[in-house]
């Protein structure tokens, strides 16, 4: 399991990480989110044990990341700017990961490589964007890491790669047990593929939950009148996102789906729906429900 437990992280007297918690199973996938700047990556950071945290602990099951080189050898993180350490090809990559991770696997690499059309003895200099995520990924996968962080998943990358990427990482958190944190923004990619989300803002986690434990909390409504819509008419309601134009509303609610049918049938709409919210719905719903308490 892994636990980051009280974190505070601040860059000169910008705070970025206050008091930050996190709890995430073995053999899991958790898809971090958040807006710009929120400090998704510089969790990712700290989680690798790549830069100390000023407050807090952070275990990889039971035993501190930092300073704990056995622990960062199970541990690799896919930043989001690719760092080749001062290598110049796939293979120099390769062999120079391999002196700090025992579990190093070049023969997944290759056939990783492959399967991407990726030369492992083509240099960094001549690869696009996409191609050093790639490569990266599939370094990184290759490693056998039992906790992999990938910043920015898949950004970038071709449906091709992604499927291919995307499989193999499903196959390692199936057959070894591997745990998974992704961030992304675009949050189609994530959406179920994840196990559990969680929401990066001002510094803490905000919600942890799977999107169907928060898809049975939040309700999207579509209701139509044949009268214009007085707003006041949700006030009783915990209303996320509230549109309405004239004889039509949608709205995002909090509630038990029953229970909130049962109450707005009250009302006499002359069309009344209910659906599951996108991940990319739910986020921006509580994003602007913090923006309008604060
Ligand atoms: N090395 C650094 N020195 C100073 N400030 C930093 C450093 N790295 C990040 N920051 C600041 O910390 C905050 C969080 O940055 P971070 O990159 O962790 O956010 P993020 O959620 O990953 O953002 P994005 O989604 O844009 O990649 C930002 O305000 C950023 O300017």
């Amino acid at each position: 399991m892994l636990r980051v437990q009280n974190c505070c992280k601040r860059y000169d007297r910008q705070t970025v990480l206050e008091h930050c918690g996190l709890e995430q199973s073995s053999g899991t996938i958790l898809g971090l989110i958040g807006i710009n700047g929120a400090g998704k990556s510089t969790l990712l950071h700290c989680v690798s044990g790549a830069i100390p945290v000023d407050e807090g602990t952070i275990t990889w099951k039971g035993q501190p990341v930092l300073n704990h080189p056995e622990v960062k050898q199970k541990i690799f993180l896919v930043q989001d700017e690719p760092v080749f350490s001062s290598t110049e090809n796939g293979r120099e990559l390769i062999a120079y990961l391999s002196l700090f991770y025992p579990t190093a696997d070049s023969v997944l690499f290759d056939e990783l490589l492959k399967e991407l059309n990726l030369d492992s003895t083509q240099p960094f200099s001549t690869f696009s964007k996409g191609m050093k995520r790639q490569l990266l990924t599939a370094a990184g996968l290759a490693m056998h890491p039992q906790l992999i962080l990938i910043d920015e998943v898949f950004d970038g990358l071709d449906p091709f790669a992604r499927r291919i990427l995307q499989g193999q990482l499903a196959a390692q958190t199936i057959d070894e047990g591997m745990t998974s944190i992704l961030t992304s923004h675009r949050l189609q990619d994530l959406e179920n593929f994840c196990d559990e989300y969680a929401l990066l803002d001002q510094g803490k986690i905000l919600h942890q939950n799977s999107l169907l434990q928060i898809q049975q909390e939040l309700i999207k409504v579509h209701l139509a009148f044949d009268h214009p819509i007085d707003p006041d008419l949700f006030q009783d309601f915990d209303v996320l996102k509230l549109e309405i134009h004239s004889r039509i509303a949608q709205v995002i609610l909090r509630g038990n789906r029953e229970e909130l049918e049962k109450r707005l049938q009250k009302f006499h709409p002359v069309m009344l729906e209910l659906f599951d919210c996108s991940l990319e719905e739910i986020f921006l719903a509580q994003l602007q429900k913090r923006e309008e308490m604060a």
